[in-house]
């Protein structure tokens, strides 16, 4: 047997493993890293978050990915060469984490990464007759295991596509994993560029979860902060957004986009959704003119309400559930505060009540997928379930 599989086999077999699970997602705004201690696995999987650090992007590394992310016309020799590049900065960032936890990489068993995702393209966004469903993440394993010297599981999402599904949302697996309860229905609503969530029903049948994007979460209201306020990278604590007014003009033009009559579950991203999006709503409704207060005060308006009525969309109006939220848009005040109005009844919390750092939550998610890959094996998931097939996820690189 070569040593790497029988050193695989032995880290299976470990009653606990360390996972570093990163997450860099649509917001551009750092590399999350989820130091995990994770024991079992499927529904017996424990994680324990022993470290969790954002490790923010610097203007050369946010310039790179922009020129190309989300675009369709770009330079293919950046795309090729990105993709290493990007799983090399990974890579010195883990080793400074590495550094700064006072670990050595050979304490680390696996390190799962999602890479970065530059273009996400199901089928029903692109509608070409001879392609099927596309996503791309760059940051190659292989670059990222030589570059801190540990075994790497990455690329997730080809595998969910090949299997029948768009690629995403992928944290249902790892929620109905760590947060399926007995003891009350629950939905787990991450609030990142894009907003998702998972229905996990107390019965803890996996034939009833569900999950899929919503729409927006922050992206559109970064990118015009971005654009308009150079210096801010978003409204922070929801100033701006607070001082406008909402537009209804407006609100109704933003929802009229074909992606929300389409059936969950659905995927998007900031391809369809950010600022060409909400300039041909101001001209369809005739507001070009407002202030920059109540453009944002509209677009806060507008993921709040899609979120809403995703939410009331899959509960059917039930108030039974509890709503554990994570991602960025937590700590959007106005945001939080219009979902809540709209559901009285229901509490919503973030996962750190379930002990999970809310910011930390989709690099832990991955962390499990990787744990999956090595120790799972039986699929909760049947393959009739759209959007949740059941199959295991991620390619191995060895770091030698
Ligand atoms: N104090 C704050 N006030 C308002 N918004 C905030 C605040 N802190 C963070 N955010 C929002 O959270 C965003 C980052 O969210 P997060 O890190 O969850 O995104 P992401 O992981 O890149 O997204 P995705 O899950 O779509 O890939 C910021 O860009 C900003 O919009
Ligand atoms: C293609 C891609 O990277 N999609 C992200 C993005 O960010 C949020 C939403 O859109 C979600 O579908 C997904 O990430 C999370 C981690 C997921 O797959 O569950």
């Amino acid at each position: 047997m070569h040593t790497h599989i029988a050193h695989l086999y032995q880290i299976s077999a470990k009653p606990s493993r360390t996972v570093i699970g990163l997450m860099s997602g649509t917001s551009l705004d750092g590399l999350d890293v989820a130091l995990c201690r994770i024991s079992g696995a499927g529904l017996d999987t424990k994680v324990e978050l022993l470290a969790f650090t954002t490790v923010d992007y610097d203007s050369n590394y946010k310039q790179r990915v922009k020129a190309v992310f989300a675009k369709r016309d770009v330079d293919l020799q950046a795309i090729t060469l990105l993709n290493p590049w990007i799983a090399q900065e990974h890579g010195r960032m883990i080793n400074q984490c590495l550094a700064s936890w006072q670990l050595s990489a050979n304490t680390i068993d696996i390190i799962a990464s999602h890479g970065q995702t530059v273009y996400h393209c199901p089928k029903r966004q692109h509608r070409l007759a001879d392609y099927g469903n596309a996503t791309l993440q760059l940051g190659d394993g292989d670059h990222l295991a030589v570059a801190t010297g540990i075994t790497t599981i990455s690329d997730f999402r080809q595998k969910h596509i090949a299997a029948g599904g768009e690629g995403a949302p992928l944290a249902v697996y790892g929620d109905y994993l760590l947060f399926s309860s007995k003891d009350e229905n629950r939905i787990m609503l991450n609030i990142g560029g894009i907003a998702n969530f998972t229905w996990l029903p107390q019965t803890l049948d996996a034939e009833a979860v569900f999950s899929t994007d919503i729409g927006p979460g922050n992206t559109m209201m970064d990118a015009y902060i971005q654009k308009y306020y150079p210096g801010q990278y978003f409204d922070k604590d929801s100033a701006l957004a607070k001082a406008g007014s909402v537009s209804e003009a407006l609100l109704q033009a933003l929802k009229q986009d074909s992606f929300f009559a389409l059936d969950f579950p659905k995927t998007t991203g900031p391809e369809v959704f950010n600022l060409s999006y909400l300039a041909k709503a101001q001209q369809q409704s005739g507001t070009e003119t407002l202030s920059h207060a109540d453009i944002m005060a509209t677009l806060n308006r507008f993921s709040a309400d899609m979120i809403i009525a995703a939410i009331k969309h899959t509960t059917a109006q039930r108030d039974n559930f509890v709503i554990y939220a994570s991602g960025g848009g937590i700590h959007n005040p106005l945001l939080l505060s219009h979902i809540q109005q709209a559901l009285p009844q229901v509490s919503i919390k973030t996962t750190a009540e379930l002990a999970i750092n809310p910011d930390a939550k989709e690099a832990v998610l991955f962390a499990v997928l990787a744990n999956e890959c090595l120790v799972g094996g039986k699929q909760q998931f049947s393959n009739t379930r759209e959007g949740i097939p059941g199959v295991t996820m991620g390619k191995i690189s060895f770091a030698d």
